[in-house]
C-alpha cells in the first residue's frame, strides 16, 4: 500500500516495534456505517458549530470520515483553522482505534502535516488506519483529501493512543460517564 506519511517518511512510524493489529472480533465490518459515540462530543456529536463528522467502516480495515468546513471553523478569513483541523483528525484517528480495536483509548500524541490550504465549504474526506499495538500504546495513522476520495491531500496526521481503564473517564470527567456513553449508544441503535 502507497505510504501515507509524505513529509512525515523521514521519521520511523510507528516509533516502537509493534505488532499487526487484528481487527477485534466485535469490529464493525465493511460498509457499516459508524454510530456517533457521544451526542455532545465535538467531533462526532450534535453540537452547536460542530464537525458532525461521519464516518464508516472500509474494506482493510480502513475506516473513512468526512466533515465539512463551515464558517464555525475558520482561523484565516475563509480557511479552516489548524487546530480546528488537528481535532478533526483526533476524532477520525479515535475513532478508528475505538471501533477496530475496541479498547478504550486516549489520544496521548497527536501529529499533523497542514500540507494544502482547507476552505470554507469544502468537504474533507479522511481514511484512518491503525498501523500497530504495543502494549498500551496504539499508533495510528490518516490522510484527509479534498472534497473528494481522490482529491489532493490537504493534511496528514498520526497519532499516538494509550490505553486507559474505563475509570479513567468516570474519575477525571463525569462520573455518569460510562452510562451517558451507553445511553447515547442505546439511542442511536435501540
Ligand atoms: C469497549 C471500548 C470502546 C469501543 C467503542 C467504539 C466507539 C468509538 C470510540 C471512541 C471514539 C473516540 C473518538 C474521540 C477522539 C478524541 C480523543 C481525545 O481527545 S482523548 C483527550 C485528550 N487526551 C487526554 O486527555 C489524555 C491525557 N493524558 C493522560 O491521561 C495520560 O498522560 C495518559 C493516559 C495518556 C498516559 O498516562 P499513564 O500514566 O496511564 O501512562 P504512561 O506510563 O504515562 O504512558 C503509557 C505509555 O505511553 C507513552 N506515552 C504517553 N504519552 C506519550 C506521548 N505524549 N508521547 C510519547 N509517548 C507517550 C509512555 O511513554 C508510556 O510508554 P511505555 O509503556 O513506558 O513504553
Amino acid at each position: 500500500m502507497k505510504s501515507y506519511f509524505g513529509r512525515m517518511k523521514s521519521t520511523p512510524w510507528p516509533p516502537v516495534e509493534t505488532e499487526t493489529p487484528a481487527p477485534h472480533p466485535d469490529a464493525p465490518q465493511a460498509g457499516t456505517k459508524l454510530a456517533m459515540h457521544y451526542e455532545q462530543c465535538f467531533g462526532c456529536g450534535e453540537v452547536d458549530g460542530g464537525l458532525h463528522m461521519r464516518s464508516a467502516m472500509g474494506e482493510h480495515a480502513l475506516v473513512h470520515s468526512q466533515f465539512t468546513v463551515t464558517e464555525a471553523h475558520q482561523g484565516a478569513p475563509g480557511l479552516a483553522h489548524g487546530g480546528l483541523l488537528a481535532c478533526a483528525f483526533d476524532e477520525a484517528l479515535g475513532s478508528t482505534v475505538g471501533n477496530l480495536l475496541r479498547r478504550p483509548a486516549v489520544t496521548g500524541k497527536l501529529e499533523t502535516d497542514f500540507v494544502r490550504p482547507v476552505s470554507v465549504g469544502s468537504t474533507l474526506f479522511i481514511t484512518a488506519k491503525v498501523d500497530g499495538v504495543a502494549g498500551r500504546k496504539l499508533y495510528a495513522s490518516a490522510e484527509g483529501r479534498l472534497d473528494a476520495e481522490d482529491g489532493p491531500v490537504a493534511v496528514r496526521a498520526r497519532a499516538l493512543f494509550v490505553e486507559v481503564s474505563f475509570e479513567h473517564f468516570t474519575t477525571h470527567g463525569d462520573p455518569d460517564a460510562m452510562s451517558k456513553f451507553q445511553q447515547a449508544q442505546d439511542r442511536i441503535n435501540p
